[in-house]
């Protein structure tokens, strides 16, 4: 069995990165997107974020990395210094849906960014960049532009300026939900290799079943109208995630109870 319904034992717990502590949004429209929202995570978690359109994974994550405020509640970052907008500088990265690169620079270029907006000098900058680049299996493309890359090789490069900075936390937001499945998957191997190699703690948000049983340590299942967690649970990891593992009875089982779960927060909904 892969998958545990129970949460991690207490005194198992390291200090977390990021607790979401009640929190509520409701935006100006009278949307209430969120409620009652409690979220804690610990360094070097996978977290997906899984749950019907509109439960408000999405507003979740943004709020999390300081794009949008809240309406009641907290969000704290005990492991973290704090800079005047509420944020622990330098510890968090996004990665959106969209690739989001300047056609007009190159890779080199796009990468480079968050460093630039820091006041580093390209020089100093670069070998973090090429580090960066090698590390998504783009050290060959610097010198190319956005209008070069396939779909995949964008995304990477999204990647690649996300962990420029060397960030505790990385926040993806569905980036390979527009990517045909084969380049999805080998990401999806990317993107666990890169979590384990540097340790870093992720919260995915996906709509899928699959690629969330696939790379997380722990699911979260949120249920709509008004957002909050329906479910919270690990998965266990030791178990390679290889090609063999993909048609593996642990897999499959994993997949039904996430899916099970899924169903049961979207009780009552029509779909
Ligand atoms: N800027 C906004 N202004 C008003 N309402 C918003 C805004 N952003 C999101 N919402 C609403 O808040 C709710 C949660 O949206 P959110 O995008 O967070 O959900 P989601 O779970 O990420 O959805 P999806 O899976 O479809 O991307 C939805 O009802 C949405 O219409």
């Amino acid at each position: 069995m892969s998958v545990s319904e129970q949460s991690a034992p207490a005194t198992a717990r390291k200090r977390p990165l990021v607790t979401m502590k009640n929190v509520t949004k409701t935006f100006s429209s009278g949307t209430v997107a969120l409620t009652g929202m409690n979220l804690s995570v610990e360094p070097g978690e996978f977290v997906s974020l899984l749950g019907p359109s509109g439960c408000g994974k999405s507003t979740a994550l943004r709020i999390i990395a300081g794009l949008g405020g809240v309406t009641s509640g907290e969000i704290d970052w005990p492991s973290s210094k704090i800079n005047s907008r509420g944020l622990p500088e330098g510890d968090i990265s996004f990665v959106f849906q969209e690739p989001t690169l300047m056609p007009w620079q190159t890779v080199f270029g796009n990468v480079y960014l968050p460093l630039r907006l820091r006041g580093v000098p390209e020089k100093a900058a670069a070998p973090q960049i090429r580090e960066a680049l090698a590390t998504v299996g783009l050290a060959d493309f610097e010198k190319a532009y956005p209008r070069e890359l396939s779909g995949g090789m964008k995304m990477r490069v999204s990647i690649a300026r996300a962990l420029v900075t060397k960030p505790k936390l990385l926040l993806m937001d569905e980036p390979f939900a527009a990517l045909d499945e084969i380049t999805r998957q080998k990401l999806n191997d990317d993107v666990l290799a890169l979590w384990k190699e540097r340790g870093i703690a992720v919260i995915f948000v996906t709509h899928s079943v699959f690629e969330s049983a696939y790379l997380s340590s722990r699911i979260v299942v949120m249920k709509a109208r008004p957002g909050r967690v329906h479910a919270d649970f690990p998965l266990h990891t030791e178990i390679a995630r290889t090609a063999e593992y993909r048609t593996s009875e642990d897999y499959r089982q994993a997949c039904e109870i996430v899916s099970r779960s899924l169903h049961e927060a979207m009780d009552g909904e029509e779909h």
